[in-house]
């Protein structure tokens, strides 16, 4: 079976142009293929099919098998598969993912994309949509006992589940012991994905991210909108965040108006191969 890893901003996934292979068992596949030393070496696997609705459809699965709903680093990745290997011609196109069809605007350059600006939709608090916050409106976190200690947290959905956690030094965070505790925490009964943030400026934080079924991972693109989204509830941040990430920088915009949150930055291809 022909597949190829590709990354955005080191969050990286092995690929497979499901147009023309067929996987039986994806769950199996993705555990498999992300093993460092016995697979390819990537956070999950991400297959391409095609869609009734939609260009393209992503299905994504974590490093544990467990299928997650959107992945913000994913699809900037499957648009410039789609583009790169002629399965298109258009440069705005649209892909369906459990978390809804999203849509994405491509940068091309010498003929391959370079930088994907993806509407990824709005972002959901709790169980509610969040409705258009003014700037009086009261500060959205709430606190939460997780292995003795009292974190401020903002729980934000993407289409997948983010709890946003502000901290003074994310550097020295002992990301391994505390990652695990907050993802099987009881509060999130179909485990969390958690970014740790620490607000830089105005309009710079700086993020590292606990990966529900994949752990510690170099970036997480729903992350850092959900991230960029809660930092701006809690009046930290402008509505347009650099967030930075261990494997490199991603812009996100949140549309207050629209309600929808804009995410923008690279995809590269790694290497084609093939599993036996
Ligand atoms: N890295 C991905 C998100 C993966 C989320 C996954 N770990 C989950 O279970 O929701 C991103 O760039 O958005």
């Amino acid at each position: 079976m022909k597949f190829t890893k590709m990354q955005g901003i080191g969050n990286d996934y092995v690929y497979m142009n499901c147009l023309e292979e067929t996987v039986e068992d994806p769950a199996a596949l993705a555990v498999q293929v992300s093993d460092r030393h016995f697979g390819v070496g990537s956070d999950g696997l991400i297959l391409i099919n095609p869609s009734k609705v939609a260009d393209f459809e992503m299905a994504m699965y974590n490093a544990d098998g467990s299928r997650s709903e959107m992945c913000g680093n994913g699809i900037r990745c499957v648009a410039k598969y789609v583009y790169d290997y002629g399965l298109t011609d258009k440069t705005s196109i649209s892909i369906e993912t459990l978390a809804g069809i999203k849509y994405l605007d491509l940068t091309v350059e010498n003929g391959k994309v370079s930088l994907i600006k993806v509407d990824m939709g709005s972002p959901i608090l709790g169980a509610k949509e969040i409705p258009i916050i003014s700037e009086n409106d009261q500060v959205v976190s709430e606190t939460i006992l997780v292995d003795g200690t009292e974190y401020r947290m903002t729980g934000v959905s993407m289409g997948n589940p983010h709890a946003v956690v502000y901290m003074e030094d994310v550097t020295n965070l002992d990301i391994e012991k505390i990652g695990p505790k907050f993802e099987n925490h009881e509060r999130f009964p179909r485990r969390i994905n958690t970014e740790f943030v620490r607000v830089i400026d105005r309009k710079t934080v700086e993020m590292r991210v606990w990966e529900r079924g994949a752990g510690e991972t170099l970036a997480c693109g729903t992350g850092a909108c959900a991230v960029a989204v809660a930092c701006i509830l809690n009046h930290l941040t402008e509505d347009e965040v650099t967030v930075k990430l261990l494997g490199g920088d991603l812009i996100i915009q949140w549309d207050r108006e629209k309600n929808k949150v804009y995410m923008t930055g690279p995809a590269v291809t790694v290497f084609d191969g093939e599993l036996y």
